[in-house]
């Protein structure tokens, strides 16, 4: 029997791969209907063609890379025909395999040669390596194809009738460490369903036993198989297919179903909880198609999101005799075109990804090159949705959308499911972007964010609206049901009011329900049992004499009126203060320095580059390459200008480092990253935060330097979640700068203020209650309070939420009251009627708000003045650090 697979060949026309399989006998008809499908092992070779002494050469530090490869030629836009696996033998050489495990040249690399550029040439082919497999799991099974196995490559079982399908290997298995599933119908499987509204079980719900169709995978064929919920009328139960799934975190299986539940149009009953395991029989309401993943960043989205775009590509719950084959296969899925639309920056990240978890063998992708023609995009896309087999993804960058959005219309409704990455980028209702997105006639929708709709009810209704089409009524009804009684029960003078309370609170309730039903959101929390543990150290650093000179004679000279200070007016002098943080050297070429201040005030003595963080970075750089030499270190800053002044230091002091910002050509940006993570001698990585701070992966560094922050608490997050991710193996240490006492201190406890609130709104359903819709912290004291320079303290943060000796001790919830009156001035013992008379007040009120804020995100964090001995100090590189007046650390060891 004859049993089709189809191949879609990247750049090729896809070729329908006959593929034989034996039996003793030949199935019936009917018997091939119901016939479950069958995991086939993995290709085996025989020893002749075994990499040598795969094992011992791994012990010796051999390394693993996926590579691409061709044929030789001599055209001008070359395509690559498959990909396969290189090992880089410890004398240097690589050996190339393809991915069925064949052997077929090798190649060495000439004196200073980057492995990654190098095209090689070997046995008619060229051979790029395209990444380094480092997945333990991964690597074992490589070793285990390419060292153990017989060769058999070629060899095809021929099935016999009516017996059990034999195991073999094809001509054409995909890459190494892959299963080939056949599409062998059998009468086994019977699937068990779990009713959602009742919890029970049966084995045939609904009018699942009128099903026509087998599924395409034999789930009792496969360890741990993720099945999709269904619904009454599905004609075929959908498997995630088990070379994605095998790899899916007990976090992402959730998710995968959860997105797939969403844009099915499936409704979960509230109270409903997928643990991933179980399919459930949901009711179709097609209420919500759109589906916004807004996990924190580094729990993959992405391979959650290509988990799904293959299984809607491949299968469908409701297939018919046209689309499936005679023995019942489905020739097409649910979708036939997928359009993912990211930041420029992210397309290489997205095909990489595509690369990694399926092999660009199994899957068409097209992505649109950044530098050709609006009317040679258009071409593309045209093609992209014309022609049926080559191609079914397309990713975009929100910049080329604009262009292409008319050939996209044309035909959008080919186009079955659309993905848009870092999607918060889509919360102006004004956007252009947003516009074109909306004029696209495609109704299943994923967005994806790592960052927190923070607090601003109307940009969540803009994104909400274009996920779901009027799920919540047009925007006057959504402003007067939720966010006018949300917002007047967080005013501060209707908090006595108990009906103006209640209502803020049932319509908050509210809206969590209803958004419930398509938003998921996971805390990184969930991924970091998988992870190597996590240090994160927040450096209270000390400003040196000429940086407290420099604020002060600034704010004398500027003039403020503080009375009608508001926050455009005093901008350009905040971003003046946040430089005289970083090194008081930025003063002479800033705007507001020159044209305010210069003829007021000689700052001359005070512009040196000295600053405490620079002091304390310079001392933390020779601390890890002394004592951990093997270690790397990322370092973030959101201004240029400050990098080019530590990239001075890092020459000055001889530490090799590259670097990445806005002005690095997209097309750079993959060389320079990979370089960072393999080349042994390139020990910093000097980052730009806004630029460069998302989707990528740092992980050849295990220590990151935050030298200053945002206002926006989700760009730091960006920024440090970049070392701490899948794939790391080494602890991680997170270190914040900040000056102690000045701005640098109140940009951070305004960034914790956020994310409290944000976090509740989120993630944590309990303090829902205390949802903010108006992010509104800049209120005039506010703003006073960011140029007032505490030059007697040795941590602001600390004073405000804790009364510690700073001895290892950590804050709790009991604490926060007594920081609130160190903080008002109450200090030591006080009466209750004294205090109750001093929290009356709303000054003190307002101070506890935020100390309970900040605190919220501070708990569990150690506190510990000028370093006191401990045993962290030395793990963390801190050893004789004198410019550091107060940490807080916090590991995720404790
Ligand atoms: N189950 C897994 N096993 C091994 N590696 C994984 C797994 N899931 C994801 N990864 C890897 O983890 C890294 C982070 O994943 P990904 O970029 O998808 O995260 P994300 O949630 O999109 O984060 P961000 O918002 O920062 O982009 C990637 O290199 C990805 O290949």
């Amino acid at each position: 029997m004859r049993v089709p697979q189809y191949v879609n060949k990247p750049f090729k026309s896809p070729v329908i791969c006959k593929k034989s399989v034996s039996t003793t006998e030949s199935p019936t008809p009917t018997q091939q209907m119901k016939a479950p499908a069958v995991v086939r092992p993995l290709s085996k070779r025989a020893p002749s063609d075994v990499a040598p002494s795969i094992n011992k050469k791994a012990a010796q530090g051999v390394a693993y890379y996926s590579i691409m490869y061709r044929k030789r030629s001599t055209k001008k836009h070359k395509t690559w025909d498959g990909d396969g696996t290189a090992i880089e033998m410890s004398n240097g050489s690589f050996r190339f395999y393809k991915d069925d495990g064949r052997f077929f040249g090798s190649g060495s690399l000439g004196k200073g040669e980057d492995k990654f550029e190098r095209i090689f040439t070997c046995s008619g082919c060229e051979v790029q390596l395209d990444h380094q497999i480092e997945d333990e799991q991964e690597v074992s099974k490589l070793e285990e194809i390419l060292g153990s196995s017989t060769k058999s490559t070629n060899q095809i079982v021929k099935p016999s009738l009516g017996h059990k399908i034999k195991q073999g290997t094809s001509s054409r298995s995909p890459s190494p460490g892959i299963q080939v599933v056949h599409y062998l119908p059998t009468q086994k499987f019977k699937p068990v369903y779990r009713n959602s509204q009742s919890d029970s079980f049966e084995s045939t719900p609904g009018a699942a036993n009128a099903r026509r169709f087998p599924p395409i995978f034999d789930p009792s064929q496969i360890e741990d198989p993720l099945i999709m919920n269904t619904f009454t009328g599905a004609e075929c139960d959908v498997i995630v297919d088990p070379i994605l799934s095998k790899h899916l975190r007990p976090h992402q299986r959730v998710g995968v179903k959860f997105m797939y539940d969403c844009v099915m149009g499936l409704s979960r009953p509230s109270q409903h909880e997928d643990d991933g395991k179980t399919s459930c029989l949901l009711q179709k309401t097609d209420e919500v198609q759109g589906c916004l993943l807004a996990d924190e960043m580094g729990l993959g989205k992405t391979l959650m999101t290509i988990a799904l775009i293959w299984t809607l590509l491949k299968q469908t719950p409701t297939p018919s005799k046209e689309t499936t084959s005679q023995f019942g296969i489905p020739l097409q899925g649910l979708c036939n075109k997928v359009l993912v639309v990211c930041p420029v920056t992210l397309i290489a990240n997205w095909k990489r990804e595509f690369s990694k978890w399926l092999g660009l063998n199994r899957i068409g992708i097209l992505t649109l090159d950044s530098k050709s023609t609006p009317e040679k995009d258009k071409l593309h896309v045209r093609n992209f949705l014309r022609v049926q087999r080559t191609y079914q993804v397309l990713i975009l960058g929100y910049e080329k959308l604009l262009s292409v959005t008319e050939a996209l219309q044309q035909e959008s409704s080919s186009i079955g499911l659309m993905v848009c990455d870092e999607g918060h980028r889509l919360k102006n209702g004004q956007s252009k972007t947003l516009s074109a997105l909306n004029s696209l006639d495609i109704s299943r929708k994923v967005l994806l964010t790592g960052t927190p709709i923070q607090n601003d009810l109307t940009e969540f209704f803009t994104i909400i609206d274009f996920l779901n089409c009027g799920i919540m009524g047009n925007f006057s009804q959504f402003k007067r049901d939720y966010i006018n009684p949300i917002t007047r029960a967080r005013d501060v003078n209707n908090k006595y009011n108990e009906t103006i309370q209640t209502r803020g609170k049932d319509r908050t309730d509210e809206l969590i329900d209803a958004t419930k039903k398509f938003t998921l959101r996971r805390t990184a929390d969930t991924i970091s049992k998988f992870l190597p543990p996590k240090t994160d150290v927040v450096l209270f650093c000390k400003p040196t004499k000429s940086q407290i000179q420099a604020f002060e004679k600034i704010l004398t000279n500027a003039q403020l009126d503080l009375s009608s200070i508001t926050p455009s007016s005093s901008l350009a002098l905040i971003t003046l203060f946040k430089k005289i943080c970083n090194s008081p050297s930025l003063i002479s070429q800033d705007s507001y320095y020159l044209e305010n201040i210069k003829s007021k005030s000689d700052l001359t003595g005070c512009l040196g580059l000295d600053s405490g963080k620079l002091r304390v970075l310079l001392a933390l750089l020779e601390n890890i390459r002394s004592s951990y030499p093997q270690e790397k270190v990322v370092i973030v800053s959101n201004y240029t200008q400050t990098l080019d002044i530590i990239q001075n230091i890092l020459t000055s002091n001889r530490f090799a480092f590259t670097r990445l910002d806005g002005n690095t050509p997209t097309k750079e940006r993959d060389r320079i990253v990979r370089a960072f993570n393999t080349v042994p001698s390139l020990f910093a990585f000097l980052l730009s935060a806004k630029s460069g701070g998302v989707g990528l992966n740092l992980i050849g560094a295990s220590r990151l330097v935050l030298f200053d922050n945002d206002w926006n608490p989700a760009i730091d997050l960006q920024a440090m979640s970049r070392i701490h991710r899948d794939g790391q193996r080494r602890p991680c240490f997170i270190y914040r700068l900040l000056t102690t006492g000045c701005i640098d201190e109140k940009i951070f406890q305004r960034q914790l203020m956020k994310i409290s609130l944000s976090f509740r709104f989120m993630g944590d359903q309990e303090s829902s209650s205390s949802i903010k819709a108006d992010d509104n912290l800049f209120e005039t004291d506010d703003l006073k309070d960011l140029f007032t320079v505490l030059t007697s303290t040795k941590s602001n943060t600390h004073d405000l939420i804790c009364a510690c000796h700073g001895q290892k001790e950590h804050v709790s919830d009991s604490k926060v009251t007594a920081a609130t009156m160190a903080e008002t001035g109450a200090k030591g013992w006080t009466s209750a009627m004294d205090l109750m008379a001093s929290m009356e007040k709303a000054e003190s009120e307002k101070i506890a708000e935020k100390a309970a804020l900040v605190q919220q995100c501070l708990v569990d964090y150690e506190h510990i003045e000028t370093l006191k001995a401990h045993e962290i100090i030395s793990e963390a590189a801190l050893e004789s650090q004198t410019d550091v007046t107060f940490a807080f650390i916090k590991s995720s060891k404790i």
